[in-house]
């Protein structure tokens, strides 16, 4: 018999779909060398349900789970359907796989204790980010955080178990269900991100090794906070101006922030007057973000602190949140703290 080796040819195929997310997962356990594959099998879990709620988000509009749930959160926000769908899909998935013990939403005033004495992972997550965008049909997210619980296996569930400082993540990633869905994580090994194909029901690597520009020309942030923020960030924000910079604001802090992440810019959601710790959560927005923007080369902070060595004092607290490229945080950090001449011509 005669034979011939395999050599992978794609030219006849006009696009590569290329390695899936599966797969991908499981090249990278080598990167865990003692890790018995229950990391992995999470990342799978939420993939399973990132999968259901783009469904459901794709078909919103043609249901009856788009619009209002007639409730408001432990936030006091009014809840949206697809926010209640979403944490249930994303809780039940983390129920059935079986390695994680506990559950922090933004859609549950409480931590969610799944029964799970031997679950070795506790979850934080935010199961649809920029509700307030679903009904408009503009990108909205999900961002979740992964922490190794701290107490003894076997033994119930303890604050310290889910308190941890976002230094303290074995894994973050966040979905853009945008004009494509992606999915895009780190384990503390650089970050990747995955596009979603449809028709096969899979997430293949499009978006490998992610790193941040050092700078760009993007400023995003609300401006009609504009008279309630610090005066260094006002100025700062006139700087942007004043270089012609490009302002760009989704009002969904992933979309915001994805971009930010590939084109190079700034984020920023400020504290104000009326609410001087801003809007974002730490436990299930900053936190995740910023452990992707610090493994991209990017920087994130809270104006004095990085956000990843802030140690959380309650389960929803909020956090100001500048991120994105390095030097334009170095940047908003300077004139924040005074040290910039302050651009003297008020923005009006
Ligand atoms: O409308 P604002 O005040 O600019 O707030 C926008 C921010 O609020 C959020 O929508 C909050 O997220 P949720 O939809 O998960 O509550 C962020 O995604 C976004 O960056
Ligand atoms: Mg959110
Ligand atoms: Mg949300």
């Amino acid at each position: 018999m005669r034979t011939k080796p395999y050599i992978q040819d794609n030219s006849a195929l006009g696009y590569s779909v290329g390695i899936t997310l599966d797969r991908f997962i499981k090249s990278k356990q080598d990167d865990f060398p003692f890790a018995s594959g229950e990391l992995s099998q999470l990342l799978r879990d939420i993939a399973l349900a990132t999968k259901i709620v783009n469904r459901e988000i794709n078909r919103a509009g043609l249901s009856n789970i788009g619009g209002a749930f007639g409730q408001t959160n432990v936030q006091g926000e009014e809840q949206q359907k697809l926010d209640v769908v979403a944490n249930i899909r994303f809780t039940r998935a983390l129920t059935k796989g079986g390695e994680v013990c506990a559950v922090v939403s933004e859609e549950d005033d409480e931590v969610i204790d799944l029964q799970n004495n031997s679950g070795k992972y506790v979850v934080a997550i935010d199961p649809l980010d920029g509700s307030s965008n679903i009904d408009v049909n503009i990108s909205i997210g999900t961002v979740f955080s992964i922490y190794r619980r701290v107490t003894p296996l076997g033994s119930p569930i303890q604050p310290e178990d889910v308190m941890q400082p976002g230094n303290k993540q074995v894994a973050a990633g966040y979905v853009l269900y945008g004009s494509s869905t992606m999915l895009v994580y780190t384990t503390g090994h650089g970050v990747n991100g995955f596009t979603y194909e449809n028709s096969l029901g899979e997430f293949f690597l499009s978006h490998p090794d992610i790193k941040a520009p050092e700078t760009g020309n993007v400023y995003s942030i609300n401006e009609g906070l504009y008279y309630q923020m610090a005066e260094g960030l006002r100025n700062f924000v006139c700087d942007c101006k004043k270089k012609n910079f490009s302002a760009r604001y989704i009002g969904s802090l992933v979309a915001d922030f994805h971009r930010n992440l590939l084109k190079g810019g700034i984020y920023i959601y400020p504290g104000t007057d009326n609410n001087p710790q801003g809007k974002l959560r730490l436990l299930y927005e900053a936190n995740a973000l910023a452990f992707i923007a610090e493994q991209a080369g990017a920087k994130a902070t809270n104006g004095i602190d990085r956000i990843l060595d802030m140690v959380p004092t309650s389960l929803h607290q909020r956090t100001p949140l500048i991120i994105g490229s390095r030097d334009l945080v170095q940047e908003a950090e300077s004139f924040l703290n005074g040290k910039k001449e302050a651009f003297t011509e008020k923005f009006q």
